[in-house]
C-alpha cells in the first residue's frame, strides 16, 4: 500500500566526533547541527511526509545518518551490516523501528558489508556502488534478497567519494544527475545529466516535483529548476562537514504492506 513516512535519528552529543573519510576534519557546531536537522524534519513533513523518529543511540556519533543502516524495497526492510564497525551498533534501533512499521525485515551478515548510502533505487533498479564500505559479498547479498522479488541489482564502482548516492542520485523521471568529477563511470546509467556542484548531486524526490536539496548547490537548482524541477533548498552545512548529504538523513517508506 503506499506510505509516505521517514525515518529520520535525532543526532547525538558525540556527533561532531563522526568519522571522516575523503575530507579534512572541520569543527561541526552541534547546536546548529540540531538546528538544522530540525530544519531538515520540518521540511519533509511540510511535504506531507509523516516522520518516525528511530531511538537515538549517542554513543554513536554517525547515527543521524540513518539512511545507511537499511534499505527499503517494497516492503522489505534489509538491515545493514556497516562497512564502519564503529556504526554497527547503529543497527538495532533501526530494526525495531521497521519492525514496529511491520515491514518484512532482513539482515546482511558477516563478512558482507553494505551501507544504505550506496544503493540507489530507480524503479525497479538497484544500483549499487562498491567503494570503501560496501564490499563484493555485500553486493551478493542485496541481489539475494531482492532480485527474487523483481529487483535488478546492477553493480557501479566507487572511488572518489563515500558512497554511490555522494556521487549521484535520480530525478523523477529517472535521470542520474552527479557531478562529473567524482562519478566514476557515467556510462553505466541510461540517462545522466551532469551538475556543477557535487552536492548538486543529492536530492530527495519529495513528491509532486519536488526536490529535496540543499543550499550549497544553488548552481545546480537553479539548472533543475530551468528544467520544470522544483527545488526545495535546506542548509545543512554541519552535516556536510562530516561527508553527509541529503538523501542519508533519512529513509523513506514508501509501500507498508498492511
Ligand atoms: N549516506 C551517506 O551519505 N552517509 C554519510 C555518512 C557520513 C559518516 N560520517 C560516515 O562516514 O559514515
Amino acid at each position: 500500500m503506499p506510505s509516505k513516512k521517514a525515518l529520520v535519528r535525532r543526532p547525538g552529543p558525540r556527533l561532531a566526533e563522526g568519522l571522516v573519510t575523503h575530507v579534512e576534519r572541520r569543527a561541526v557546531d552541534v547546536g546548529l547541527a540540531v538546528e538544522q536537522w530540525e530544519a531538515y524534519v520540518g521540511t519533509l513533513r511540510a511535504h506531507g511526509w509523516e516522520t518516525v523518529e528511530v531511538e537515538p543511540v549517542d554513543d554513536c556519533p554517525d547515527a543521524v545518518f540513518v539512511e545507511d543502516t537499511v534499505v527499503m524495497y517494497r516492503n522489505v526492510a534489509l538491515i545493514t551490516r556497516p562497512g564502519a564497525a564503529s556504526r554497527r551498533p547503529e543497527t538495532l534501533g533501526v530494526e525495531e523501528a521497521v519492525a514496529g512499521l511491520g515491514c518484512s525485515v532482513h539482515w546482511i551478515w558477516e563478512p558482507a558489508t553494505l551501507e544504505g548510502g550506496d544503493v540507489l533505487k530507480v524503479d525497479d533498479t538497484l544500483y549499487v556502488g562498491r567503494g570503501g564500505r560496501t564490499n563484493a559479498a555485500g553486493v551478493q547479498q542485496l541481489r539475494a534478497a531482492f532480485e527474487p522479488l523483481g529487483a535488478r541489482v546492477v553493480t557501479v564502482p566507487v572511488s572518489t567519494v563515500l558512497h554511490l548516492k555522494s556521487a549521484v542520485t535520480a530525478l523523477p523521471d529517472g535521470t542520474v544527475v552527479g557531478h562529473p568529477p567524482v562519478v566514476d563511470h557515467p556510462s553505466l546509467f541510461p540517462r545522466f545529466l551532469p551538475v556543477p556542484e557535487e552536492s548538486g548531486g543529492h536530492v530527495v524526490l519529495l513528491g509532486d516535483g519536488k526536490l529535496l536539496m540543499a543550499a550549497s548547490a544553488p548552481k545546480t537548482a537553479e539548472l533543475l529548476a530551468d528544467l520544470g524541477h522544483e527545488p526545495v533548498l535546506v542548509d545543512i552545512s554541519e552535516f556536510e562537514k562530516l561527508e553527509g548529504c541529503v538523501t542519508c538523513l533519512s529513509v523513506r517508506v514508501r509501500e507498508l504492506y498492511a
